[in-house]
């Protein structure tokens, strides 16, 4: 459940959730008219990931994807890390239950479906999420971390940032988007397969080089400044536009183009018949700004 708190300055507020485990590890406020910022927050653990906060990932992008108030955001990291992975120490423990459980391995290969559902589900929620979403990755981004990223709209990186697809050191497939997505990202088999077998450390201009980033900042401050600066224009476009955009996009990636010109002209049978497309003609045409309304 959403807690509400405000601290100084009018625009800004603040959300936690109540579930103690995961007390205050994402912060999440409205930076800008419609801009809204969502922090992990966990610097002291390196906005390490544990069950909680994963479940509290879906809990904040699904409140975020029905706010009509919320029309672009950026996820950054708190502290030293961006972030390095699951919680090697807590984030384990619903695992480690299951595999202590006394259940035959059918029932314990369920109760670990289960789990890695919640998991998948919490960096969904970002890709579902109709606003965009623009992730700034500073320092270490490993593991869990790239699972996150690979499910947001636009990455962008300061020059220190470090990516690992971490999971094979810990004897796993990645399960939590990143080998899902990260193909369609990049679009270089070559590459991602060679930095997924070896865990390796990826430095930022490498990954701008591949397209994994598509801009990397001098400093944090900078990324952060540039981020929210593009969180802002997004937030000014019309947002049935721009969040048809978003659908249409994600649908495209996923469909072949027959099937996705199929949608988007369905789906424009109802969107083009909204205000923004007479008001943003009109403003276009007589070099004024339109103001839309929330949707
Ligand atoms: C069903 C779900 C499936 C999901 C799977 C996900 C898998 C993954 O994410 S695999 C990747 C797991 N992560 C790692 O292997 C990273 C481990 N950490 C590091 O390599 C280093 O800590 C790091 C490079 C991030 C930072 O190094 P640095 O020298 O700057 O700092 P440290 O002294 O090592 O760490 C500072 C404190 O942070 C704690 N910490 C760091 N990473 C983790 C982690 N993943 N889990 C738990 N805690 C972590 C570290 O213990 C230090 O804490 P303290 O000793 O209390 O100061």
């Amino acid at each position: 459940m959403l807690g509400f708190s405000r601290f100084a300055g009018p625009a800004i507020r603040q959300f936690s959730t109540t579930n103690p485990a995961a007390a205050g590890a994402i912060a999440v406020s409205e930076v800008h008219k419609n801009v809204f910022h969502v922090k992990l927050n966990r610097p002291e653990k390196r906005n390490t990931f544990t069950y909680e906060l994963w479940q509290e990932m879906k809990t904040v992008f699904d409140g975020l994807a029905e706010n009509p108030k919320c029309r672009s955001i950026v996820i950054s990291g708190e502290g030293k890390s961006f972030c390095a992975g699951i919680d090697l120490k807590a984030g384990m423990g619903e695992i480690i239950k299951i595999i202590q459980d006394d259940l035959d391995v059918g029932r314990k290969g369920r109760g670990i479906r289960r789990i890695i559902t919640v998991c998948q589900d919490g960096f969904t929620a970002i890709q579902k999420c109709p606003k965009p979403v623009i992730a700034a990755v500073h320092s270490h981004c490993i593991g869990a971390g790239v699972d996150l990223i690979t499910a947001c709209d636009i990455r962008y990186a300061s020059s220190d940032a470090i990516f690992n697809i971490k999971e094979v050191d810990i004897g796993m497939a990645a399960d939590v988007g990143t080998l899902n997505r990260i193909e369609k990202v990049v679009g270089n088999s070559s590459w991602v397969r060679e930095i997924a077998f070896t865990s390796r450390d990826v430095p930022a201009h490498e990954a701008l080089k591949h397209g994994l980033v598509s801009k990397v900042f001098d400093s944090q401050s900078e990324l952060l400044e540039a981020s929210l600066e593009v969180a802002r224009k997004i937030a000014g476009k019309s947002p049935i536009g721009v969040q048809g955009t978003k659908e249409v996009l994600n649908h495209a990636r996923d469909h072949t183009t027959d099937e996705s010109l199929n949608f988007v002209k369905t789906w424009n049978m109802s969107q083009i018949l909204s205000t923004d497309l007479v008001e943003g003609a009109m403003a276009s045409m007589s070099k004024q700004k339109a103001e839309f309304k929330d949707v």
